[in-house]
């Protein structure tokens, strides 16, 4: 399975990952909650302090301290609740890119280890934006939603109990006021979620309609349709435009609503003290007259009330965007058909193995979501070492078996055996290292000839790679261009590409075991028996199957096995 490794760039170097376990999440909310109430002694020590200036209210003196021993109190709080403030957000920001990492790695690995027989599979282009730049929506929602949601609902409950006993008044104005704020959150979030579900599907979907275009890019200047192809992507573009626009309308007017509603709470506790101590409105203070030390604790206490629902409102449409990119991300890591035993390593050298004998036992598969079954008790016994082709018809299931033969898919009933060894989840991978795949169209990464063909293999040498293309004719190109190809093999003839996926078997000593699927299809006859050369040449001393309908290419093999479009019953 050679052809499905991810070239990287010579130049690339992988990054140290951070592997060190971090303290939990709760603890760094919790952290900022314990630095956002600290404000209430603060406030206390300062109400005492201008109150006790003022001539009103109980003096320093009363609590064992005086000015300057309160004035220091302040200000070691105030460094305590930076400090603390500072720490917790620290560690929130980058336990969250922990958690975007664990979930991209998790994404990336069931995306790798999803069947290509699974239709459901997500285009590239919506896959690499929901694991680039959707899923980064996950840390503002982790590192600064979730703690602002803790804080909204603990903060102003303590301030509400620490205004109570100085003014029930001011605590019911507080009261009132409050609810309004959750109130309308939750209305404008529904419409924010949906806003940004929309808009997070409409830049999935753009990136997808760009990558398929880029790769068709010769195909579309050949139909001509440049111009359409231009049109369709400014209307993409158009329509991904105003669904970010509605996303910000949204935030925005979320902003300005909860802004307006903490503005007049305030305002009203400051208007009732004011009139208070004016002597206009003389109750709310459990009989008493509140002094100004105990005014001002409560007016300074009314904007810190309101301060942590401010917060979460500013980032309230993080909530959104973090919930539909969690889901996303979700998404993507479910798996319908896997390929058998994914997880495997294949990062070994090891010597080949003699050429195995396979058998199919009564196979059956039908694709996910078909009516009818693409293969139906199927047997047949491959000798080791034989060459054999599957003939038949477009749809006739030739490339199905090929796929169930490589443990790609597991098979609905019967089984497959390799050198007597049933593949099953537990040993696919190791019987994997030695079947090479080589289909009709090899993908080719852009980069040099020579990582094409070892394809960062560790055991296969720049020595190796270079004698495979020797061996597959491509000498003339490792030496007059560079060696370099643009994004998939553009520059090389269809001829030319299949003589790169050759290169890669050749290159490869561990292989056994060649499946080849339509591997002469679309090209011209010289072409064709060139192709036909050099694998027949290859894979003496192993076996190979092929999937065929060039009748040429099926004569050649030491046996044909013909399937017909129905369902197939047993062979052999
Ligand atoms: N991923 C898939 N999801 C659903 N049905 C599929 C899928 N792949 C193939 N099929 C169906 O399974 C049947 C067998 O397909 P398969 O590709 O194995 O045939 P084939 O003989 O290799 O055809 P061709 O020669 O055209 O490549 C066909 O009816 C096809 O439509």
């Amino acid at each position: 399975m050679r052809e499905s490794s991810v070239a990287r760039s010579p130049r690339s170097r992988p990054r140290k990952a951070r592997t060190e376990p971090l303290p939990p999440m709760r603890l760094g909310a919790g952290l900022q909650v314990l630095a956002a109430l600290l404000w209430l002694p603060q406030a206390a020590l300062i109400a005492l302090v201008i109150g006790d200036l003022a001539g009103q209210g109980r003096a320093p003196e009363d609590f064992g301290l005086n000015a300057a021993t309160s004035a220091l109190a302040v200000a070691i709080l105030g460094i305590v609740r930076a400090l603390l403030d500072g720490y917790a957000g620290r560690l929130c920001f980058r336990r969250a890119r922990q958690i975007l990492s664990e979930r991209r790695a998790k994404a990336a690995k069931a995306l790798a280890a999803r069947s290509p027989l699974d239709s459901g599979r997500p285009a590239s282009g919506v896959a690499a934006s929901i694991l680039g730049e959707q899923g980064e929506a996950i840390v503002p929602y982790l590192s600064r939603y979730r703690p602002a949601r803790l804080k909204a609902v603990i903060v102003p409950l303590a301030i509400v109990l620490a205004v109570f006993p100085v003014s029930w008044a001011a605590a019911i104005v507080l009261l009132i006021a409050a609810p309004l704020i959750p109130v309308f959150m939750a209305l404008i979030g529904w419409r924010a979620q949906a806003a940004s579900e929309a808009q997070l599907a409409g830049l999935g979907s753009m990136n997808g309609f760009l990558l398929d275009r880029l790769r068709g890019l010769a195909t579309i200047r050949a139909m001509g349709a440049v111009d359409r192809t231009a049109k369709r992507l400014r209307q993409e573009a158009e329509t991904l435009r105003t669904r970010t626009m509605a996303v910000l309308r949204i935030a925005f007017l979320s902003s300005a609503v909860l802004e307006l509603f903490a503005a007049l709470g305030v305002a009203m506790v400051a208007v009732y003290i004011g009139f208070h101590l004016l002597g206009q409105l003389p109750f709310g203070a459990w009989g008493g007259r509140l002094s100004l030390g105990e005014g001002l604790f409560v007016l300074l206490l009314a904007p810190a009330f309101f301060e942590p629902l401010r917060d979460l409102s500013s980032i309230w449409h993080d909530r959104a965007a973090g919930e539909a990119a969690l889901k996303a991300l979700d998404d993507l890591s479910a798996m319908d058909v896997a390929v058998l035993n994914a997880d495997a390593d294949d990062q070994r050298k090891g010597a080949r193995a003699p050429a195995p004998a396979v058998r199919l036992e009564n196979l059956a598969f039908a694709h996910a979501g078909a009516e009818q079954a693409a293969i139906e008790e199927f047997s047949l016994s491959i000798e080791a070492g034989e060459k054999i082709a599957f003939f038949g018809p477009s749809g006739s299931g030739k490339s199905t078996l090929l796929a169930l033969i490589a443990g790609l898919a597991p098979a609905d009933r019967g089984c497959v055996r390799i050198s007597e060894q049933s593949l099953d989840e537990t040993n696919a991978g190791s019987l994997r290292r030695q079947i090479a795949w080589i289909g009709q169209t090899p993908h080719i990464f852009a980069g040099d000839l020579i990582s094409n063909v070892t394809l960062h293999r560790p055991w296969i040498g720049a020595d190796n790679a270079q004698r495979a293309l020797a061996a597959a004719g491509l000498s003339h190109i490792l030496e007059g261009r560079d060696g370099h190809l643009g994004e998939g093999g553009s520059g090389l003839s269809g001829g030319e590409a299949l003589r790169v996926a050759l290169a890669r078997l050749t290159a490869d000593p561990r292989i056994s075991l060649i499946l080849a699927d339509e591997p002469t299809a679309h090209l011209d006859s010289q072409t064709a028996k060139d192709i036909a050369d050099h694998l027949l040449a290859f894979a003496k001393g192993r076996t190979l199957i092929v999937a065929t309908h060039d009748p040429l290419l099926a004569h050649r093999m030491d046996r044909i096995v013909y399937l017909p479009k129905s369902a197939m019953r047993a062979v052999a």
